[in-house]
């Protein structure tokens, strides 16, 4: 289902959450909301789930406004960063509790209940208790217990947000494949821009309560909207008014036409990378990304004079750097 966010405005008191906000998601993609913590990626999940009212603007699932539908006939999943389960339960009762409430048939609760335990790669805990499973396990219980009576939206609020850095790479890959799957439109808010870059088809970058980009996890990369954006997505030094990635700035040992004049401060060989830092002459820090090779051919070492000119950069009319 396809769902499309027109002009919504949120407050809270006298503080504007989401002031005109406007984002389509298409049917059956992966879309991730971005954005710094407090900038409203919550709040809109929130109201595309129907568990706020937008004070302006409708969402529409396929093209029907869905204002004053409430929660529980939008046809959503619904998973939160710290999933309540209902602990004297096992598995697969929590797991068939939605169908058991929508009095489907015994037999056919216990084949989907089989299917989704299978599909999350629980399929050998079915009789265990929420306690006795470890925090990837549950979320993913949770994944499946939203998924059980077949929403047409799945949204997921920091799904993987309680959990180590090792489990939530797990999960990460574990629902781009589910989604690849089942496909239901899937919307998840993450603060994380590499589990974004890695698990979303579009990304819609959230600030202060405004969009300031949607696109896909290249788009954003290659052709920031805002220096908000671009340093979001990834690391970016400021040559003059270019902002550049590190990767798009090369080093030279003499003056060059538009070069900046900078010293080295530290070389860092990590794997076949080398990542130098340097200041320009007025100190702004830069970093840039080489070789190991050319590291070494051009002998970089700390204390040395180089000058750096961008083969690649971004100017922007107005904005700041985002400090991710
Ligand atoms: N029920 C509420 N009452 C008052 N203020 C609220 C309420 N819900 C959210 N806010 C405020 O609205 C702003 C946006 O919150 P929201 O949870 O949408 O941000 P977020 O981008 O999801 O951040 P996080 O990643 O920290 O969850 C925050 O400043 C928050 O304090």
């Amino acid at each position: 289902m396809a769902i499309e966010v027109r002009n919504v405005s949120k407050a809270f008191g006298d503080f504007q959450a989401l002031g005109d906000v406007s984002v389509v998601v298409p049917d059956g993609s992966l879309t991730a909301l971005l954005g710094p913590s407090g900038g409203g990626k919550s709040t809109l999940l929130r109201v595309i789930a129907g568990l706020e009212t937008a004070d302006a603007g409708e969402v529409l699932f396929d093209g029907e406004p869905v204002t004053g539908v409430p929660p529980q006939h939008r046809d959503v999943g619904f998973v939160f960063q710290h999933y309540a389960a209902f602990k004297h339960m096992t598995v697969r009762d929590n797991v068939a509790f939605g169908l058991k409430i929508r009095k489907r048939p015994k037999d056919e609760i216990a084949t989907r209940v089989d299917e989704l335990l299978k599909l999350v790669h629980l399929d050998g805990f079915a009789g265990r208790y929420p306690a006795q499973l470890s925090g990837g396990q549950r979320q993913r219980m949770a994944l499946a217990r939203a998924l059980a009576v077949e929403p047409k939206v799945l949204l997921l609020d920091e799904p993987f947000g309680a959990l180590d850095a090792k489990v939530r790479k797990e999960l990460r890959d574990w629902l781009r494949r589910l989604h690849d799957e089942v496909h239901v439109t899937t919307v998840f808010v993450t603060h994380d821009q590499e589990e974004a870059l890695e698990v979303a088809e579009q990304i819609v970058v959230i600030n202060e309560g405004r969009i300031e980009q949607a696109g896909s996890p290249d788009e954003l990369y290659e052709s920031p909207a805002t220096p908000f954006v671009m340093g979001f997505v990834g690391p970016v030094s400021q040559l003059g008014d270019q902002y550049v990635r590190p990767h798009d700035i090369d080093i030279h040992l003499e003056p060059v036409d538009g070069g900046l004049q900078a010293q080295i401060e530290h070389v860092a060989r990590v794997g076949f990378e080398a990542r130098v830092e340097l200041h320009l002459a007025d100190g702004a820090p830069v970093s840039v990304l080489v070789t190991r090779q050319q590291a070494a051919e051009q002998e970089l070492e700390a204390g040395q004079i180089v000058w750096l000119r961008a083969h690649r950069f971004h100017a922007f009319a107005e904005g700041e750097l985002a400090s991710a």
